[in-house]
């Protein structure tokens, strides 16, 4: 089948953000199947914070990711399941669980400036015969310079692909473009661009890195991803269709999927919410949207005013500890006051 771009389907991974981490062996088992009978050539599957991510930190999983990869891995007959790790969070132990349970891919991700700590998985990854991809997460927060040093680490640690990745939905297309054209002119690898659509942005931006030579974008089906959602997958597959450019996916099916298997899923419509939006203006990680929600509710404040302050500490993934401590800090001020 001839395919100009590879889709990544990343809603059984980055929707589990929007979920919180609910999702259940059937709903898992239904949608990679359907994402597979549609042609979708690559499936995520773990914990929204990759392997290992369950924990109070970051959220408790319903169901062992690990039984989830299975549960995905025996339905497809033709998409590869891949998996996605933070250093630190998770472990080369959960890669090889994962690659025992039918994953073929590893995204490695760090944050924009931290290359150096993907070295150990990226190598622990080849060698169990898995693809690895580097992810650079948080890739508004450097200049593009920064972000060529940090993938050229990725890729001489012999990442097989470097993703380009938009966390907050920040950036705007014509930073879209220096970036992957800088790195599509100066890796041998192929680049990869995940956008979030907190700005509106997402299709666009991936039309934009399409355009500067990313042959592996992502998205989520209905949206279903971190803050406002990532590329709505079925919409940039029509566009791309309309455009001449080969997914190798089914449009019409990938919009039935949309609507019939994953949105009864979603806990409330994917939309961009005040607090969506500002994620991507003030450059806040997205997966920070729910914890941000959680503890307004929690301390009386407003998320919104947690959001901002999140932006000013230029917080980072990792960081979730911090978005309880600033509720915290308001919910004092206003007593004070
Ligand atoms: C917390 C990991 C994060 O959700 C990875 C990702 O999809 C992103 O940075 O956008
Ligand atoms: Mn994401």
């Amino acid at each position: 089948m001839k395919r100009d771009v590879w889709i990544t389907e990343v809603a059984l991974r980055d929707g589990s953000h929007a979920i919180s981490h609910q999702f259940t062996v059937d709903q898992v088992r239904k949608v990679a199947k359907a994402l597979d009978d549609a042609d979708v050539p690559v499936i995520e599957v773990s914990h929204g914070d990759g392997l290992g991510g369950s924990s109070l930190q970051y959220g408790l999983s319903h169901t062992n990711e690990m039984d989830l990869i299975s549960a995905a891995t025996e339905v497809v007959t033709k998409a590869k399941i891949v998996v996605l790790l933070l250093p630190g969070i998770g472990t080369v132990q959960h890669l090889k669980e994962a690659a025992s349970r039918g994953a073929k891919v590893a995204r490695i991700a760090t944050h924009v400036t931290e290359a150096d700590v993907s070295k150990q998985h990226i190598s622990f990854a080849k060698e169990l015969g898995l693809e690895a991809v580097g992810f650079l997460m948080m890739s508004h927060m450097a200049p593009t310079e920064k972000l060529l040093e940090q993938a050229s680490l990725m890729e001489s640690y012999g990442a097989d692909v470097v993703y380009v990745v938009d966390s907050a939905g920040a950036l705007l297309p014509h930073q879209v473009k220096e970036r992957v054209h800088c790195l599509r002119n100066s890796l041998d690898v192929p680049i990869g661009f995940h956008a979030h659509n907190n700005l509106s942005l997402a299709v666009a931006n991936s039309l934009v890195a399409i355009e500067q030579g990313a042959t592996r974008i992502d998205g989520s089906i209905r949206c279903l991803g971190a803050g406002a959602g990532n590329t709505q997958t079925e919409v940039l597959v029509s566009v791309l269709d309309r455009l001449n450019i080969q997914t190798g996916i089914d449009v019409y099916k990938m919009m039935d999927v949309a609507e019939e298997i994953v949105a009864p899923i979603l806990q409330k419509p994917q939309e961009i919410t005040r607090e969506g939006l500002l994620l991507g203006y003030a450059g806040v990680y997205s997966s920070f949207l729910v914890h941000a929600n959680k503890a307004a509710k929690q301390f009386k404040v407003d998320a919104k005013d947690i959001l901002i302050e999140l932006g000013k500490r230029k917080v980072v993934g990792g960081q979730e500890d911090m978005i309880v401590d600033i509720a915290a800090e308001m919910a004092k001020k206003t007593v004070k006051a």
